[in-house]
């Protein structure tokens, strides 16, 4: 990836970053490569995340796939960085397959009925994952989806892989029934673990190049330098945590292409997830170009100068003509292709938010393809890790999201949880029709 910030300069937008500034942040940043780099060697918990280009072994993720290599579909069961990486990867490369990869990452009953319905479960590989194998989503769709499979006569055991921890209910199943499976890498955070067989083992399903995420990822790591102004990821991160700092505090994530809406939401949790903490962190908001032009850029444009934009923009893509028009009005849309209106409709926003003084950074990719893919994903994760750093917020755990699974587990019985009770002795004033 590369990574066009000039819009985000104070020259240019308000709130915005002067150069002087940049340059300044940049000693921090020099600072926060080193202990990242530190980090890295020591595979310290979350910096360890970077090194996956040089740890995840793609025959290891084949080998084990192997038994369900036949599959027309994937039934993913896991939630947050348990599905949104793999997700990333198999709908931005979707036209490239021809397995169906469907993910279970809610307990929406009806949703899930219906997804259950319409697959040949007889060829339906199912891909269960989860860090902590403790998630209560997760462990409750697969009891679902086995219980599926059996009233089908299709034999679970035969379609089933695993990837979790080293222990944990999950891992005590897997290896009661003896299932293919692989770990969660030591010391990498959900978030941070689609270039692990997390993410990897749905791409290895789907027939994806493994080495070419893989590749694109280290190429990624091989640019993070002790400059923002050597180093996209960094320039990214810091850019994004000055801003915040000056008064954007909602970040919203815009590709321009339909195929990486899904890596938005992925971006959504790594960013929400690792930098909200302390009463810290920027909001992260998912868009899409074009959209998006004609449902929030009435916002973003003319709303409270408190966004950054996060544009990602593709150089190639795969093209479509328009047909030509008699109709004279179009006859400028007959000599296109939509590939080209895109492009348009993307240089036009860009621009637009430009001229009325609103910070936005390109993010450019060259095509949506593996390698860029994985670069995309790495770069993204780097740029967090540093931004991090720059908040002094540790972006490797998340302590806030347990409170609701106690009170979860105590509403269901589990046992008795404060937070439960808090429930109940909820404040009313209920309005009704
Ligand atoms: O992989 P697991 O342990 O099932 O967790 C799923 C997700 O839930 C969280 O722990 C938040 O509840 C995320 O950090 C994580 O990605």
């Amino acid at each position: 990836m590369n990574v066009d910030i000039g819009n985000a300069l104070a020259s240019v937008a308000s709130p915005g970053v002067s150069r002087d500034s940049l340059e300044r942040l940049d000693e921090r940043v020099a600072d926060a490569h080193e202990r990242i780099e530190a980090g890295r060697a020591n595979d310290e918990h979350g910096y360890a995340a970077l090194n996956l280009p040089e740890r995840t072994d793609p025959d290891e993720i084949r080998e084990t796939v192997a038994p369900v290599a036949d599959a027309d579909a994937l039934l993913t069961v896991g939630i947050g960085g348990s599905a949104l990486g793999a997700a990333t990867i198999t709908n931005a490369l979707a036209a490239e397959s021809d397995v169906e990869a469907v993910y279970l990452d809610n307990v929406d009953p009806a949703w899930i009925s219906t997804q259950l319905g319409r697959l040949p479960l007889e060829r339906t590989a199912i891909n269960v994952v989860s860090r902590s194998g403790t998630t209560a989503e997760t462990l409750a769709n697969f009891l679902v989806v086995r219980d599926a499979f059996e009233r089908a006569g299709v034999d679970w055991t035969e379609r089933t892989i695993v990837t979790t921890g080293e222990s944990g209910p999950l891992r005590d199943l897997s290896d009661r029934r003896d299932l293919p499976s692989l770990r969660v890498p030591d010391g990498v955070p959900g978030r941070f673990s689609a270039l692990s067989a997390v993410g990897m083992v749905a791409a290895a399903v789907c027939g994806h190049d493994l080495e070419a995420l893989l590749s694109g990822a280290a190429a990624e790591a091989d640019s993070l330098a002790g400059s923002l102004f050597e180093c996209p990821a960094y320039a990214y991160g810091t850019t994004a945590y000055a801003l915040d700092a000056r008064g954007a505090g909602t970040n919203a994530m815009m590709p321009y292409a339909e195929s990486l809406d899904t890596y938005a939401e992925w971006f959504a949790q790594l960013w929400a997830e690792s930098l909200g903490k302390d009463g810290l962190g920027q909001t992260p908001v998912r868009a899409l170009g074009a959209t998006d032009q004609h449902s929030q850029i009435q916002l973003y444009r003319a709303g409270p100068r408190d966004k950054l934009v996060s544009f990602v923009v593709p150089d190639e893509r795969d093209d479509r003509s328009i047909p030509a028009t008699d109709v004279d009005d179009l006859a400028y849309l007959g000599e296109a292709t939509l590939g080209e209106l895109l492009s348009a409709e993307f240089e036009a926003t860009e621009a637009s938010l430009a001229a009325a003084g609103r910070p936005n950074v390109r993010i450019e990719l060259e095509r949506v393809d593996e390698y860029e893919l994985g670069g995309l994903l790495y770069g993204m994760e780097a740029a967090c890790v540093l931004a991090g750093e720059l908040y002094d917020v540790n972006p490797f755990n998340q302590p806030a999201v347990e409170w609701a699974k106690r009170a979860t587990r105590g509403l269901l019985g589990e046992g008795t949880f404060e937070e439960a009770e808090s429930v109940t002795e909820k404040t009313e004033l209920r309005v009704e029709r």
